[in-house]
């Protein structure tokens, strides 16, 4: 039987940029994690090393500091800079742009008491420029195009973020689910939820090629990017939880609700177990006071939010899809690797 090429894809991973913008002496810093990926007719070095078409990784890496030197703007907006240059080349015909982003405060900026006593009180609080790096997850971004079908260079734009570890110590109960007899859970109606957000939402083809075309570096992402991520949070916090998957459904159904300009969501979301501790041996009670954290093995609970109005899936008629939507997947899900 003979042996052929599959699918493959080739390029830099995790390139880590760090822009400084010094247009003021207040300056502000871009600090991201970038990897790109090429796909097209990459065979001749696959199958005989003839490297004639390749484009080095080192040069794909080069790509991403020197297009950094006009400014990075929204990491999505930067994305596809670099999406359109690599499918300039004829032997590209696809490809997959990701970024992470590691967000920093300006330190002082959290001093409230001394910002109000500043002589100048119209000077934004934080130091210009020295900064702490925030904890809180990071911002994602990724680009896909595939020319291959009928040689549109339509872009892809997702966004997401990914450990955002959040809590809340009460305001989440999980009970009636069905026991046998390997069931030893009890039945709660007060417990901690907690969990490491990971979403990634695609904007609809419509809204990404005017954000991109909108000449403003993808400032449009940003507004998107931070009400996203609110909506999300407050959802978390505000919803009387009777499971994780409820919670993270009605994540997602907040964000579609919201943003017409958003297509899907996907969430992926640990149950981050937290287990009330026996305190008995030592003639205590514990009333949801004293908690051992486990960090492992965790509940997993994935889930894909769309619109009922989306394309038909036609994969899922074999019935294995186990999904209660009939929305059609889009390629780029198949690229995200995983679940998100
Ligand atoms: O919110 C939850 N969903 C589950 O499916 C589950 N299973 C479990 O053991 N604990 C929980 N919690």
């Amino acid at each position: 039987m003979p042996i052929v090429l599959g699918a493959n894809q080739y390029g830099k991973a995790e390139v880590r940029l760090v822009r400084v913008d010094r247009a003021t002496p207040r300056h502000r810093l871009t600090d991201l994690s970038i990897t790109s990926q090429l796909r097209g007719d990459f065979a001749a070095t696959h199958l005989e090393g003839d490297n004639a078409g390749v484009i080095a990784t080192d040069t794909q890496k080069n790509t991403v500091y020197a297009f950094a030197r006009d400014g990075v703007g929204s990491p999505e907006a930067f994305l596809a800079r670099l999406a359109r240059h690599f499918l300039t080349f004829p032997q590209v015909t696809g490809g997959r742009w990701v970024a992470e982003q590691f967000a920093w405060e300006r330190i002082g900026a959290d001093r409230i008491a001394v910002a109000a006593a500043r002589p100048d009180p119209g000077r934004e609080a934080g130091h210009d420029h020295s900064f702490v790096r925030s904890g809180g997850g990071r911002r994602t971004a990724l680009v896909h195009a595939d020319t291959s079908a009928d040689g549109s260079p339509g872009l892809a734009v997702l966004a997401g973020l990914r450990d955002v570890t959040l809590l809340k110590s009460t305001g989440s109960e999980f009970h009636g689910f069905p026991r046998d007899r390997y069931t030893t859970l009890p039945e709660v109606t007060d417990r901690v939820l907690a969990t490491d957000l990971t979403a990634w939402w695609r904007y609809t083809d419509e809204f990404a090629a005017s954000a991109l075309d909108a000449g403003d570096g993808g400032a449009t992402f940003d507004v998107r990017y931070d009400a996203v991520r609110s909506i999300l949070l407050e959802t978390f916090a505000g919803l009387h939880s009777l499971a994780l998957q409820q919670t993270v459904f009605a994540m997602g159904k907040a964000v579609l609700e919201s943003h017409p300009e958003i297509a899907e969501i996907r969430l992926s979301c640990p149950n981050n177990h937290h287990f009330l501790v026996d305190l008995e041996p030592f003639d205590l009670d514990n009333p949801g006071e004293v908690f051992f954290a486990a960090d492992r093995p965790y509940g997993l609970i994935e889930v894909a939010v769309t619109r009922s109005d989306a394309e038909p899936d036609t994969r899922s008629d074999d019935g294995t899809r186990g999904s209660a939507s009939p929305a059609a997947e889009h390629p780029v899900w198949a690229t995200i690797g995983g679940f998100v």
